[in-house]
């Protein structure tokens, strides 16, 4: 029996994650996300795709609590964040990586991967996290540990983080978000500056990351490849709205999804930028 479009649709709406409500984001009179309505659940990996300067990285922001809506809901597992400062998201189990690898260059991997415990312990951004209360100390070790070894990188525990390679510092970034054991990790392009090795073993380590620890994971992202291979269900905008959602095969051959990539400097839909 073939399961459509709408029927992923529903079953989706029905699991628990983030749901985002007529989101409405300006910047003085630029209106950068526009009644924008989608639902990234927990156990599923869901896309949140479009040309540059579409608006994907300010809905990530007002998710992540770095932005205040104009309009709209922001709802995690039934509880309202519209308003709620970072802390409040953390600590509910919405974790996030950024476009740009934010990585303290002086401190070793473990000690980078730890802060995503730590921050999650104190509910605030690594940058202001505060030291763990010693009883804590061992559970932030232990985190460090486990999201180290489930990335593949507990040989580079004792190395500085500024003298790795992009591979290893994507690598890092995300051992860092699993560490805070989150329920639902934002990923803001991750792959990006990958090469295409890279960028397929990255892929499969988030298909294994979903499957064992049962988490959702909201991810923008530029390459096809990725989104296709690794999404449950997308959704496109261009210039604020959405302007499609499905599952990637629909994406992929959507001829509206088509026109808008074909009208911006990066290209097609289908490669890596
Ligand atoms: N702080 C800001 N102040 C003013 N305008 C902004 C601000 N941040 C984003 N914008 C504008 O909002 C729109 C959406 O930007 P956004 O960064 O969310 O796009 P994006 O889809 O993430 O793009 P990219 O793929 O290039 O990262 C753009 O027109 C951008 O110029």
């Amino acid at each position: 029996m073939t399961i459509t479009a709408t029927e992923v649709a529903e079953s989706r709406a029905a699991l628990a994650g983030l749901h985002i409500d007529g989101l409405v984001i300006r910047f003085g009179g630029h209106t950068a996300v526009n009644r924008l309505t989608m639902h990234a659940p927990i156990g599923q990996v869901t896309g949140l795709i479009g040309p540059n300067g579409a608006g994907k990285s300010t809905t990530f922001n007002a998710c992540s609590g770095s932005l205040t809506p104009a309009e709209g809901a922001i709802v995690f597992d039934g509880v309202d964040l519209t308003k709620a400062p970072e802390s409040k998201r953390a600590h509910l189990g919405i974790g996030r990586t950024f476009q740009r690898i934010e990585l303290f260059d002086s401190l070793s991997v473990a000690e980078n991967v730890a802060l995503g415990r730590e921050a999650r312990l104190a509910g605030v951004s690594p940058v202001t996290q505060l030291l763990p209360r010693r009883g804590e100390r061992s559970l932030v070790t232990e985190a460090a540990r486990r999201a180290m070894e489930q990335c593949g990188i507990s040989d580079l525990a004792t190395a500085r983080a500024g003298r790795l390679s992009t591979g290893q510092r994507r690598l890092v970034e995300l051992a860092r978000a699993l560490a805070g054991d989150f329920r639902l990790l934002l990923l803001d392009e991750p792959s990006s500056g990958l090469d295409h090795s890279e960028s397929d073993a990255f892929t499969e380590l988030l298909r294994q990351v979903v499957a064992e620890n049962g988490i959702g994971i909201l991810i923008v992202e530029h390459d096809m490849n990725v989104i296709s291979g690794l999404c449950d269900y997308a959704y496109v905008l261009d210039f604020g709205q959405l302007i499609f959602e499905g599952v990637p095969a629909e994406v992929l051959s959507s001829d509206v999804v088509r026109k808008a990539y074909l009208g911006t400097e990066d290209g097609g839909v289908g490669g890596h930028r």
